[in-house]
């Protein structure tokens, strides 16, 4: 299996290579030359299979020579053997074919475990194996940092920087991150929000003296491993609702595209997915960009779906270029335009993305509304990015297939805004009680890259 740039300038790598990787040298994004896939009769086999079977059937042939069976199985059982639910991501019914698929059991309770559990084993099966040692550097606006520094605190190979934005994350992903005391795990608050942490870290990827220098690996969603992790929670649900016989649709919360992206990949593997609904809050660029092809980031409204707050979404370059015939030529032409200030998607792209994806926002009344509702009705504890997703399920929906929405957080992470809309407190987990109490440890920094490298470097040859 070969990994290629959306941008075509850069090295073709295995997947081994491209995971610890992140940004390809020409500020693309890594993806499969062909995308594997699955035979009906291989989809239908997957129904009653554990989660760890199924995630082993559709991620390994992604992975190439780079894991035996046996240490890619050992590698998955080790990953969501931490997970506080049997089913790993089970699927609840909310009416007759509206069903939530509860992704916030892991470790820090989002959906961002499933795939960070992951990558933690990888990195060490790999680098065990290489005897090398990396630096990761994370941009955050809440939920990829606080899972990165619980999948790798106290790992020998590797220390985590991860930026996140001041005063913009909730107070318990803030602890979740701040708190652990292993000295290979750095938080560090910027300045700014979180597309200015996103590209202080994309700049440390581009400034090739320091990327090199300090061996430099990244664990977000420009990482395809990531979005490989989460294509499996696709084939779960959708097989337990009678796929590959039975179509199904997905709603999304979505900011950096990941996840949704994760999706799509389930898809072109030949998963029966209808539609894949992208639900954004007010900061609603990529609904707008699907509703009129125009991409221009307008500024960054804070929300009380916080991780959702995000105008440059990283994986919709993944997207683009598929829209655009894999022609990475294309692909550098509208980033640049974006780093001038925005783009416009041609009208053929426009029409192939709106063959997979629908869209849809939801405002900060409509969030609260819809978690109050859902409570009432159902008993169900939304978190504001699900109910984002929720509110855009039910406006997009059609009765003769069932859809899907990911339940992407845990509602205790967000208590603040979960109480003042449905009037219960969300209580955290009883091995997470003492959070509010556990010392804190982070760094304030500007949005500055020479400040940040020099705080890393230092920092790492200490
Ligand atoms: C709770 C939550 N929901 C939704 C999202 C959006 O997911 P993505 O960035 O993959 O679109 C995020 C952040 O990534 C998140 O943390
Ligand atoms: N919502 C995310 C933003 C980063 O997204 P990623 O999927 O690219 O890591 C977060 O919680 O940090």
């Amino acid at each position: 299996m070969k990994y290629i740039s959306t941008r075509g300038k850069a090295p073709v790598l295995n997947f081994e290579e491209a995971m610890l990787t992140g940004l390809a040298r020409d500020g693309g994004l890594y993806l499969p030359e062909t995308i594997p896939t699955m035979s009906a009769g291989e989809i239908a086999a997957l129904s009653g299979q554990s989660y760890e079977e199924v995630a082993f059937r559709v991620m390994r042939p992604f992975i190439g020579d780079t894991f035996s069976d046996d240490e890619f199985r050992d590698i998955i059982a080790k990953a969501y053997a931490g997970f506080g639910h049997a089913a790993r991501a089970p699927l609840v019914q909310l009416d007759s074919n509206h069903f939530l698929l509860e992704l916030f059991h892991g470790p820090t309770l989002a959906f961002k475990d499933f795939a960070m559990q992951l990558i933690g084993q990888l990195f060490q099966a790999s680098l065990k194996r290489s005897g090398n040692r990396v630096t990761i550097a994370g941009a955050t606006s809440g939920d990829t940092g606080s899972a990165a520094i619980e999948a790798f605190k106290g790992l020998d190979a590797v220390d985590v920087f991860i930026l996140f934005p001041h005063g913009r994350v909730s107070e318990v992903q803030r602890r979740q991150m701040t708190t652990p005391g292993e000295s290979n795990v750095h938080a560090l608050a910027m300045d700014g929000h979180f597309d200015d942490c996103q590209a202080r870290v994309k700049d440390m990827f581009n400034d090739f003296d320091f990327r090199d220098g300090v061996r430099l690996a990244g664990v977000n969603s420009i990482n395809f491993a990531r979005v490989l992790a989460q294509v499996v929670y696709y084939f779960t649900s959708a097989v337990s609702l009678g796929a590959p016989h039975r179509k199904v649709s997905f709603t999304v919360p979505t900011g950096n595209f990941g996840d949704i992206f994760a999706g799509f990949i389930a898809k072109k593997m030949g998963l029966p997915i209808d539609r894949l609904v992208v639900a954004t809050n007010q900061n609603d660029i990529l609904h707008r960009c699907l509703s009129t092809g125009e991409y221009k980031p307008d500024g960054v409204i804070p929300s009380i779906s916080p991780s959702m707050d995000i105008q440059v979404s990283s994986n919709f370059e993944r997207a683009l270029y598929y829209a655009y015939d894999q022609d990475g030529a294309a692909v550098s032409q509208l980033m640049d335009e974006l780093n001038a200030g925005g783009f416009n998607v041609s009208q053929g792209a426009l029409q192939a993305l709106r063959e997979v994806f629908d869209s849809g926002h939801c405002s900060e009344e409509e969030t609260s509304a819809t978690i109050r509702d859902m409570y009432a009705a159902t008993g169900e504890l939304l978190c504001p990015h699900s109910a984002v997703g929720v509110k855009v399920a039910n406006e997009t929906r059609n009765s003769d297939v069932p859809m899907i929405t990911l339940a992407t957080a845990h509602p205790a992470k967000f208590p603040a805004a979960v109480e003042e809309a449905s009037g219960r407190h969300p209580d955290l987990p009883a091995r997470m009680a003492d959070l509010y109490d556990r010392p804190e440890r982070v760094t304030r920094i500007e949005n500055d890259l020479a400040a940040i490298e020099t705080l890393i470097r230092d920092r790492i040859a200490k």
